[in-house]
């Protein structure tokens, strides 16, 4: 990308997208294109068709979405398919129409089999039942790589799906419930401090086993594989299987390669909040997926891995928190 081309971040506002703002405006991208939801509802087909006419964007990171951890995603599923469903369709197909160079669409390592073999491989996709906990999410970012392929495939369009493992980061969304488990563990481990409560209550079993990467890693793998040469670029694109034979759609995979349990993480940010308590489990609550552990190798192939280790992420992700709470 060049550094005056006209960069869309959707969803800029969010964990994901501040943190590519952030990254692009440090390295000198000063031509960004930002709409706040309230300026512009990309659920709205004519109004992003409009706005994509009017400003003619070169590149598009596709970050927004509607989001949320298992509870959320449990509760209120019509939400998360129509939203998703809605806001990308409208914008792939705009992208398409007012001819942009790339585009790179967000999913979520959770389009992957429920049971999947781990780790995870691009391959694995569309191999078996998925997490019932998320499964409308979950095909709407299906529908939305397949979306990429097939424009790709008739339209010779350049999209790229990204498949982030669990984030978290400064910006994240501390909702008691409707949360990722890491914003709510710093939540309920730092409530717990402040007011002498003995035990925190962690849902679910403790088992699960999860990959955590840092919400400003992912923001730097997106501008590197935007701004990956042609050919490299061009090889993550996937082929036309009627053609090769071969199931290879425009996928790669985003994370760090290891994975902990719930339990872990819990005691991992108990210390970091400075929490001396004890730790309860409500199993009355889901565990979701049983592990989901990225394979990384395309990406570490093309020349990205995450630098960030999560005792440092976790203690700048709880100064966020705090900052957050004094603003309050
Ligand atoms: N967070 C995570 O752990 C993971 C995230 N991802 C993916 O990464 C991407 C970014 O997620 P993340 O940053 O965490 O999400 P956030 O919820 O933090 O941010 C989403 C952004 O999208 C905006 N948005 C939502 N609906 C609309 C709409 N109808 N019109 C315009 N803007 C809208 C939100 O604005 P507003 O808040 O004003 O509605 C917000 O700025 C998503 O595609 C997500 O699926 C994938 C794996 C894990
Ligand atoms: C990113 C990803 O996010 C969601 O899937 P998930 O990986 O299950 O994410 P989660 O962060 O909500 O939970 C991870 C694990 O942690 C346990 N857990 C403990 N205590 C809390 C807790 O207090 N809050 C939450 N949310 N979880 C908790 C929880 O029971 C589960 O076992 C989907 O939206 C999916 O669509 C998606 O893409």
């Amino acid at each position: 990308m060049d550094k005056n081309a006209k960069i869309y971040v959707a969803g800029h506002r969010g964990l994901v997208g501040s943190a590519i703002v952030r990254n692009l405006q440090a390295a000198g991208y000063s031509n960004l294109l930002l709409r706040t939801h309230a300026e512009l509802d990309l659920t709205n087909q004519v109004a992003t068709a409009a706005f994509f006419e009017a400003e003619k964007p070169d590149y598009v990171f596709l970050a927004a979405a509607k989001v949320g951890g298992i509870v959320a995603n449990n509760t209120y599923p019509a939400e998360f398919i129509r939203d998703n469903l809605l806001i990308q369709s409208n914008i792939i197909h705009a992208a398409y129409v007012n001819q942009v160079k790339r585009l790179l669409f967000l999913g979520s390592s959770c389009i992957y089999p429920k049971l999947a073999p781990q780790p995870m491989r691009e391959e694995h996709l569309l191999t078996g039942p998925l997490e019932p906990t998320n499964r409308p999410y979950a095909l709407a970012k299906i529908a939305g790589v397949e979306m990429c392929w097939s424009y790709n495939r008739q339209y010779g369009t350049k999209y790229l799906a990204a498949m982030p493992t669990n984030l978290y980061g400064p910006g994240d969304n501390y909702h008691p419930e409707n949360s990722h488990v890491i914003p709510a563990l710093i939540r309920k481990f730092h409530e717990a401090k402040v007011s002498g409560a003995s035990t925190v209550t962690v849902w679910g079993t403790g088992t699960p086993k999860r990959e955590f990467l840092y919400s400003d890693d992912m923001a730097d793998a997106c501008v590197f594989l935007m701004n990956l040469p042609d050919d490299k670029y061009e090889s993550l694109l996937g082929s036309d299987e009627s053609k090769t034979g071969k199931f290879e759609p425009p996928l790669i995979n985003i994370g760090v390669g290891h994975d902990v349990s719930i339990s872990e993480l819990a005691q991992t940010v108990s210390v970091t909040v400075g929490f001396t308590g004890d730790i309860a489990f409500d199993t009355s609550k889901p565990d979701g997926t049983p592990r989901k552990l990225m394979d990384v190798s395309r990406l570490h192939r093309i020349g990205w891995s995450a630098p960030t280790q999560m005792t440092s992420g976790l203690q700048t992700a709880y100064r966020d928190f705090l900052d957050l709470t004094l603003k309050a």
